[in-house]
């Protein structure tokens, strides 16, 4: 069975065609990022990492960036018997995956205002398969599901019954990503670790952090929307709500420009004001106030939080960081975790710079590890489990 998985970012389109048969093979891996940017580029690469395309595409939106993503993968790859696409909001409903019927997609279209940033653009690319691969069976994989077992103190806002009558509670996002480095954590350091106590931090783009405990998420940053929790690259995180009412009573932004505001002008590229890229900001950060107060903001807020989990959890016994900026800056780890040592978390400085798998020192109390995140083969496993299951 060949699995395509679609993953549609809010700045970028990621894909995998998989082989499956005992093992998820890569046949091709590649993404459209940069939607919208005027830097976009199409690239992909072979499961034996040759380049198969790699060449500027200047898609001005989703729209036309899903046109081109599949219609590349229709010209050179075979077509898919399945395939999964990450649907960032599942609303209150949708807690596993799901086989997308028109019914389901009816409801999921009811649910684009939860999350206006990804999922009108994850509707259209689940249309755009439908014409392009019309034999494919084709499946839902939610970034909440992850989270909706959080107990009901991390769950709710302190809001009224009334408005939460309308949807209005704490989601989380990045639960694909989060399931996935659980099963990593397994296979690299054993059951018992994935079963303790983790914070898992997914630092891209977008960024959230999760405590789990026994496997479950126990809370998580972002909340309501994508917008929420931690500091991102164009994204504020939390706010107090005094800050919106104020720029709506006495400013009168309406709301076209408070989303703006919130989702693509604050973060890092809003406290720098030259950039959003993690990488381009650690590296002028000496010369430049502005972008070092950015990223120490950044740091500041995510050691915070790591603090507020090891409460939630009572300890901690392991810290993973993934996403892009986790991944690779052992600037932003090591800046991180500064004087968290109170916590047992101690880097080992070598093995940090070096990017190895497990950072942290050997006397500390707690397994700080590096672990690189796969939304895409999580939603082909989710997809081949939903399709056959076993
Ligand atoms: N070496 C690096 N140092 C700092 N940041 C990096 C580095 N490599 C990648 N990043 C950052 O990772 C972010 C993208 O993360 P990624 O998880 O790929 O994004 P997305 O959320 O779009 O999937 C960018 O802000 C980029 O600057
Ligand atoms: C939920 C979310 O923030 O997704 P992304 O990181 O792809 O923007
Ligand atoms: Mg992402």
């Amino acid at each position: 069975m060949d699995i395509l998985a679609v993953n549609t970012g809010s700045s970028s389109i990621k894909f995998s065609l998989f082989r499956v048969s005992e093992e998820f093979r890569v046949l091709c891996s590649g993404a459209l990022d940069g939607i919208g940017s005027s830097r976009g580029c199409l690239h992909a690469e072979d499961g034996e990492g040759t380049v198969m395309v790699n060449e500027r595409n200047d898609a001005l939106d989703h729209g036309s960036a899903c046109m081109a993503v599949l219609s590349w993968i229709a010209s050179r790859l075979p077509a898919p018997d399945a395939v999964g696409h990450r649907i960032v909001h599942g609303g209150p409903q949708y807690a596993s995956p799901v086989l997308l019927t028109e019914q389901v997609t009816g409801e999921l279209q009811q649910l684009k205002p939860f999350a206006p940033q990804h999922l009108p653009q994850a509707l259209n690319a689940i249309n755009r398969v439908t014409e392009i691969f019309p034999q494919s069976i084709q499946v839902a994989c939610f970034d909440t599901a992850f989270h909706r077992a959080m107990p009901p103190e991390a769950r709710f806002y302190p809001l009224p019954d009334i408005v939460r009558d309308h949807g209005v509670e704490r989601y989380g996002f990045h639960g694909l990503s989060y399931q996935y480095l659980l099963g990593e954590l397994e296979r690299v350091a054993g059951p018992d670790a994935a079963d303790g106590r983790v914070v898992l931090a997914h630092l891209g783009h977008g960024a959230s952090m999760a405590a789990v405990c026994r496997g479950r998420s126990v809370d998580t940053t972002m909340g309501f929307s994508p917008a929420g929790g931690l500091m991102m690259s164009t994204r504020s995180g939390d706010l107090d709500p005094g800050v919106l009412l104020f720029l709506l009573e006495q400013e009168h932004l309406d709301a076209a420009e408070l989303k703006a505001l919130v989702n693509r002008e604050s973060g890092l590229l809003g406290v720098s004001g030259t950039s959003g890229d993690m990488r381009t900001l650690v590296d002028i950060a000496p010369q430049d106030d502005r972008a070092r107060r950015a990223v120490e903001m950044f740091c500041y807020r995510a050691r915070k939080t790591i603090g507020s989990y090891a409460a939630a959890l009572g300890g901690i016994d392991t810290l993973v960081f993934s996403g892009g900026i986790g991944e690779h800056s052992s600037f932003v780890r090591s800046s991180v975790c500064n004087g968290l040592a109170f916590l047992g978390i101690e880097l080992d400085q070598d093995r940090n710079i070096r990017n190895l798998p497990c950072i942290s020192r050997d006397t500390g109390r707690v397994d700080v590890r590096v672990i690189p995140t796969d939304e895409e083969l999580m939603i082909a496993r989710l997809t081949r489990e939903t399709v056959a299951p076993v």
